[in-house]
């Protein structure tokens, strides 16, 4: 979630300290805990975002224009589309709480309506589906979010993005309208339901989140990202996986410098022990919390859990020492998820988790490395016979990525995201979440 504001803009709220965030979001309770620095100034205000944006968009390409690099671009003229709150009201069934897709640290996701072509909100039920957020306008972060968003997803376009189509500044109100995706995010899918999740669509999901990230780190002027965790990897309709919430994105080092010295904020257990222990932000630190997701991926188990024992709390810390052989990778693999995966690609996992993992953000390998391991991994996930394999789990049936499916109901889908995730009982993992 967004709260810091690249030194460009002149308005950037002041902000001290750091404590944990005490909002409940609906997906992140206890395991990612957030933490921020604490605000009191309010929210300055602005003219329109366009001139920043362009200021911005410059700043990014270090030249004038837009670009385009690999399948992503850098916009030279956003078309975001500017509503009412009204507008957003109607689209959204005046914020009903039957239209919540789910909460944040910073505000609340709705459900809307708008027409595909014109982008005009429409009645409910007609056109187009997209999401609204509604921030917290009270507070210097959801301001700062909602400046952050407007800026990095108003100017960059990339498969593996979320689409932002518009916003709104009312007076107090802030809003963002994103394109709508249907299969929720990653977290929901790992961490919140009673079935695994398939293997091959884990790996898919990686390999679409990672060229998010390298598209972000290869452009002129880096993009960090910085707050990559599985919440934050939202799924189209074919669990293609698209990066949302860019509000504590940062633009990268200038020139010669390798870091960017910023406040700590993030999320616990994603985040890099060097920019924990200094504030220092590399491109690296993203790749770090990338390792993070990788390992969340191969265990079933969070990044970041209190509930764990003493010592067991961080995932990193815990497990990393099992993927130095294989045994140990072994024993840590999702048993939910048994007989989907080679042991080949188990092995290679574990070694480009290692490597995104190091301590030295020097030694992790950069995004576009990451993409080419895990592309291969894919195609090397050769398992002998599928109809053969033992079911970890007596729902595992409905866990072959073709009978997956998982998707909002329409009207429950606060309620589905809101279900405690419930460890099954075949998992080491699960079992490890209970050892004293
Ligand atoms: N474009 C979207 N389409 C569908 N659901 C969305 C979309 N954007 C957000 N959501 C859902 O709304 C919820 C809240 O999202 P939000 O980005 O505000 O917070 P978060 O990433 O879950 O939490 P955090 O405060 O840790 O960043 C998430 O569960 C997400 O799945």
């Amino acid at each position: 979630m967004g709260h810091c504001i690249s030194s460009l803009f002149s308005s950037s709220p002041s902000k001290t300290g750091l404590h944990h965030s005490s909002h409940a979001s609906t997906n992140n309770h206890s395991n990612g805990t957030e933490f921020s620095s604490s605000t009191t100034t309010t929210p300055a205000t602005t003219n329109s975002s366009a001139g920043l944006r362009s200021q911005f968009s410059e700043a990014i390409s270090e030249s004038s224009g837009g670009i385009v690099t690999d399948s992503g671009q850098l916009l030279e003229s956003p078309h975001l589309r500017v509503y009412t709150f009204l507008e957003l009201s109607t689209a959204t069934k005046n914020f009903r709480p039957d239209s919540m897709l789910g909460q944040g640290g910073f505000g609340k996701v709705y459900r809307g309506w708008i027409d595909a072509k014109s982008l005009a909100p429409s009645k409910a039920g007609s056109g187009m589906i997209v999401a609204v957020k509604r921030l917290n306008s009270e507070s210097v972060q959801g301001y700062s979010e909602w400046r952050s968003e407007i800026n990095f997803l108003g100017t960059l376009s990339h498969p593996n993005l979320v689409k932002l189509l518009g916003y709104c500044r009312e007076d107090k109100e802030l809003l963002l309208v994103y394109e709508f995706m249907p299969k929720g995010s990653l977290e929901n899918h790992l961490f919140r339901r009673g079935e695994p999740f398939p293997w091959d669509l884990r790996i898919k999901i990686v390999i679409g989140a990672a060229r998010g990230l390298a598209f972000l780190h290869g452009l002129p002027r880096e993009v960090i990202y910085r707050d990559f965790k599985t919440s934050n990897i939202l799924l189209d309709y074919n669990y293609e996986a698209k990066l949302s919430d860019f509000g504590l994105a940062k633009l990268g080092p200038a020139q010669e410098k390798s870091h960017v010295t910023t406040r700590i904020m993030g999320t616990y257990g994603y985040a890099a022990p060097e920019y924990m222990a200094t504030g220092h932000l590399y491109v690296k630190s993203d790749v770090y919390a990338f390792g993070v997701v990788l390992l969340e991926i191969m265990t079933g188990l969070r990044a970041h859990n209190t509930k764990r024992p003493n010592g067991q709390e961080s995932l990193v810390d815990w497990l990393r020492p099992d993927l130095l052989n294989k045994h140990g990778v072994k024993q840590i693999m999702d048993k939910g998820i048994k007989g989907q995966y080679s042991s080949k690609a188990a092995a290679e996992m574990a070694r480009i988790t290692l490597s995104c993992t190091e301590l030295d953000p020097k030694n992790r390998p950069d995004m576009k490395e990451v993409v080419d391991v895990l592309e291969n991994i894919q195609r090397i996930n050769v398992v002998p016979d599928r109809s053969s394999t033992k079911p970890a789990v007596a729902s595992s049936s409905r866990s072959s990525p073709l009978h997956y499916q998982y998707g909002y109901r329409a009207g429950a889908a606060g309620a589905e995201r809101r279900r405690p995730s419930r460890p099954s009982p075949g998992r080491v993992g699960a079992q490890k979440e209970m050892v004293a």
